[in-house]
């Protein structure tokens, strides 16, 4: 039995966690799997019920899961609060932190069927498989962070980008041990032209790359990297980068692959993994079944493979995903002309269908 620990959290959150909970039970039924499911609050839905974005229930309850599966917080119902109560400062990046999930893999894949729905010409993308690896509990969003009154009048606000040896050489291992498992290449991404952190980025990754001679190892700054994934994105394999660069970055590989809709992620590092789209709370098309639920439901199925190394059960979720974008089946972010256009419930039916 798994126990899987729910935090629907905002905004298009509490429509897309349900998705992935029908196709993780009908998983479930057909494979003989026992997964057993508590729902627990975060982010402005937390604030709103508790008066904290965190509660300490849910933290709690992430640590006595085997896995978590997060949908998205914020809003801007949230936007003015002060910062340690906001749901992005106040509960998720704690959250990583207290989880220590320190590596965040963002597989960016580009389904056969969906090639022509990228921004990019078909080619250019078709066949596109490129595994992104964020530095998650580090950098700029966990720095000191604090502001000033200058005497001129206005003010100075100051964050510190900081990174210690031991973050980069575990992540960055953990970069090179991906490659192996694919195409023993890994480029990693820093801006060591221009930072120090960056510098000591590079040098560890450097260090470290001698204990794997197998990997060949290239380095990128951001800017260019930012560049050569919109160029030629099937240059990459593994790429691995902190997390600003990270964040950035991964929301424009996911346009490569037809939309921000489809890209799931495993945080990883800690003694429970948490699994989450890499998108928002998408207030603006809330509460209206419009949400893609495919990145919360592939988020499902890396939690398998991930957490639970069901392999087969894994692939069976990807294989009824795919099968439905062959037949056709659009949410509205990924629609094109003569295709079906399906409402967040309704794709999951046919994901169901073919699950089944
Ligand atoms: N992990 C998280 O919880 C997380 C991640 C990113 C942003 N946020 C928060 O979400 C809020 C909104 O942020 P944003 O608008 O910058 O980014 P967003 O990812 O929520 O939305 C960006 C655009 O993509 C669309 N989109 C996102 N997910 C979609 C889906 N599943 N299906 C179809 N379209 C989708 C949205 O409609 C919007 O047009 C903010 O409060 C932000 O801080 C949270
Ligand atoms: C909401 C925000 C704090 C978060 C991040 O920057 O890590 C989000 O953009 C993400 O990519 O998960
Ligand atoms: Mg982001």
């Amino acid at each position: 039995m798994y126990k899987i620990a729910l935090l629907p959290g905002d905004g298009i959150g509490p429509e897309i966690v349900p998705q992935a909970v029908k196709v993780l039970e009908a998983v479930g039924e057909k494979y003989n799997r026992e997964f057993q499911f508590e729902t627990a609050l975060i982010g402005g839905a937390a604030y709103d019920a508790t008066g904290h974005p965190l509660p300490e229930e849910t933290l709690e309850l992430c640590r006595r899961s085997d896995a978590i599966l997060l949908g998205a917080v914020g809003g801007p119902k949230w936007d003015s609060l002060e910062p340690h109560l906001r749901p992005e400062r106040g509960a998720l990046l704690p959250l990583r932190k207290a989880l220590g999930l320190y590596a965040n893999l963002r597989p960016a894949t580009v389904k056969p069927s969906l090639a022509d729905a990228s921004t990019l010409k078909e080619d250019i993308v078709s066949g596109l498989d490129i595994m992104i690896i964020r530095e998650l509990t580090g950098g700029l969003y966990f720095g000191q962070k604090h502001r000033e009154d200058l005497p001129e009048g206005g003010q100075k606000a100051v964050e510190t980008l900081e990174y210690s040896t031991a973050e980069v050489e575990r992540v960055a291992r953990l970069g090179f041990e991906m490659a192996r498992k694919r195409d023993n290449r890994l480029m990693s991404v820093d801006k060591a032209n221009v930072l120090e952190s960056s510098r000591l980025w590079r040098e560890v990754v450097e260090e470290l790359a001698k204990e794997y001679p197998d990997v060949e190892l290239s380095h990128m700054y951001v800017d260019n990297a930012a560049m050569q994934l919109v160029r030629n994105p099937k240059q990459f394999d593994v790429m691995v980068t902190e997390n600003m660069f990270g964040d950035i970055l991964t929301d424009l590989a996911s346009q490569l692959t037809g939309s921000i809709g489809m890209l799931p992620s495993a945080s990883i590092g800690g003694e429970v993994a948490l699994y989450e789209p890499i998108h928002g709370s998408a207030p603006d098309i809330a509460g209206q079944n419009l949400a893609n639920p495919i990145a919360t439901i592939l988020s499902a199925a890396m939690m398998l493979r991930v957490s639970f190394g069901l392999e087969q059960e894994a692939q069976a979720i990807e294989a009824a995903v795919n099968s439905v974008l062959e037949q056709g089946y659009r949410t509205g972010d990924i629609m094109q002309p003569g295709m079906t256009s399906l409402g967040t419930v309704e794709m999951t039916e046919a994901i169901l269908k073919e699950l089944r």
